[in-house]
């Protein structure tokens, strides 16, 4: 598209945003600033680098489409390739399993910083800040239970992993200046029906009890809640009710994935819920198609709802906003571009929307007057003013995107053979 021609409809646009008390340029300017941590598992199906398998224990991602990372450098490409692509300030989401190991048998109740610190300062290089992910996944260890394991060894031994990740994440905080977010999900359920559900989910808090009393100032734990896992179905020991309980009792971030939802609940309620318990949120943007986290995030009234409760809430400063999903049946570098723009359009979206006067019309009873506006502001010119944001940040806008993929895939990517 034409520079010209975006400046114009910029100019249109932000005349009639103003004409709403609506200033488009602020909107642009918080976009900026505001982080998304990219999850470097988009990139090669959530396989890592410790054991090179398919990922196993509760999750999966379906798919063979060619060109996938495999490797820490094809990683590093792949994330570089994706941030020349987009505008605004991102970190990077990092699972224990994408350490560098060098080929040692480092075991998850060994792991320690020294596998991070290559990705501690690759990231600085890239102006980006790291989050981090313990993993209870694709083990031998694994099993159904982990951290609710009624076997002293496998707990004990998963309590350690997520004590050194914890650890981990503190490096990288201090490293970065700023606190790495780390999240806590275990895939611990059963596959047909329980009778100890109680008695699993007590060695679970127990565990997270234990694992949390160590004070470590430059990282935050969140701690992530699920539907049911793949192979798990019945039961899921960390269910939204327990980890809400336990998130709101203990003043702990509450991860919010919206991929473990139906896909006819309306994920954005629970915000200004959570948040008037628990100190902050991580949101895991995701899709949910009746399983797991294997959907690419859309523009859709999901994620739209999601980041207006954000915004609605004057919430934004209390959650940190992150990816999840892994699908290996498209182009993976389109697959994060694709999630991305559809996450920076719904915040932009969110931010631009005349909520002086949406709160005005509630307090004062004048309901058509909300549903209208809440109506008109669908189809203001938003467009234009997310098109100028990638201008002006010089990235490609609107479908531009697709070529520099292609280009990248038949280049980069269909080599990797
Ligand atoms: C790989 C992630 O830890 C995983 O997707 C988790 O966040 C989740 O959502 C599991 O379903
Ligand atoms: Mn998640």
């Amino acid at each position: 598209m034409k520079a010209d021609l975006i400046l114009k409809n910029y100019e249109i646009a932000k005349e009639r945003y103003a004409a709403l008390g609506v200033d488009t340029d602020k909107a642009i300017e918080t976009l900026e600033k505001t982080p998304i941590s990219l999850h470097c598992w988009q990139a090669d199906d959530v396989v890592g680098f410790e054991r090179g398998e398919a990922a196993s224990g509760g999750i999966q991602s379906t798919g063979n489409y060619p060109g996938k990372a495999r490797n820490i450098d094809e990683l590093r490409q792949d994330i570089e390739k994706v941030n020349s692509l987009l505008a605004g300030t991102f970190r990077l989401n990092l699972h224990e399993i994408y350490g560098e190991f060098g080929g040692k048998q480092i075991d998850r109740n060994e792991v320690t910083v020294d596998q991070f610190t290559g990705w501690m300062q690759w990231a600085k290089e890239q102006n980006m800040k790291l989050d981090f992910n313990s993993t209870s996944f694709s083990h031998p260890k694994s099993g159904s239970l982990s951290l609710s394991n009624p076997a002293p060894a496998i707990r004990e031994f998963w309590i350690e992993h997520t004590k050194r990740c914890r650890r981990i994440a503190d490096a990288m905080g201090k490293f970065q200046n700023d606190p790495c977010i780390m999240n806590i999900w275990v895939h611990d359920g059963s596959k047909d029906i329980t009778v100890e559900k109680g008695r699993y989910r007590e060695i679970l808090k127990n565990s997270l009890d234990e694992i949390l009393a160590e004070e470590l100032p430059n990282m935050k734990s969140c701690l992530e809640a699920k539907l049911f896992g793949i192979g798990l179905e019945a039961y899921t020991v960390g269910s939204h009710d327990f980890y809400a309980g336990y998130c709101a009792k203990n003043n702990v971030m509450y991860t919010l994935d919206t991929g473990h939802y139906e896909p006819t609940e309306n994920v954005s309620d629970a915000v200004s819920a959570l948040l008037l318990f628990v100190p902050e949120l991580m949101l895991h943007v995701s899709r949910p198609m009746h399983w797991d986290s294997d959907h690419v995030t859309l523009f859709d009234d999901n994620t739209r709802n999601l980041f207006s409760e954000l915004v609605r809430a004057n919430a934004l400063d209390r959650a940190h906003i992150g990816l999840d999903y892994f699908d290996g049946s498209i182009n993976r570098i389109g697959a994060y571009i694709i999630g991305v723009r559809a996450a920076q359009k719904s915040l932009l979206q969110a931010f631009l929307e005349p909520l002086d006067t949406l709160r005005k019309y509630e307090d004062e009873g004048k309901l058509f007057q909300r549903l209208a506006l809440l109506e008109e502001e669908k189809t203001l010119p938003f467009g234009a003013v997310y098109d100028y944001f990638n201008l002006k940040n010089n990235i490609p806008v609107g479908e531009e995107y697709i070529a520099d993929i292609e280009k990248y895939e038949a280049e980069v990517l269909a080599k990797r053979v």
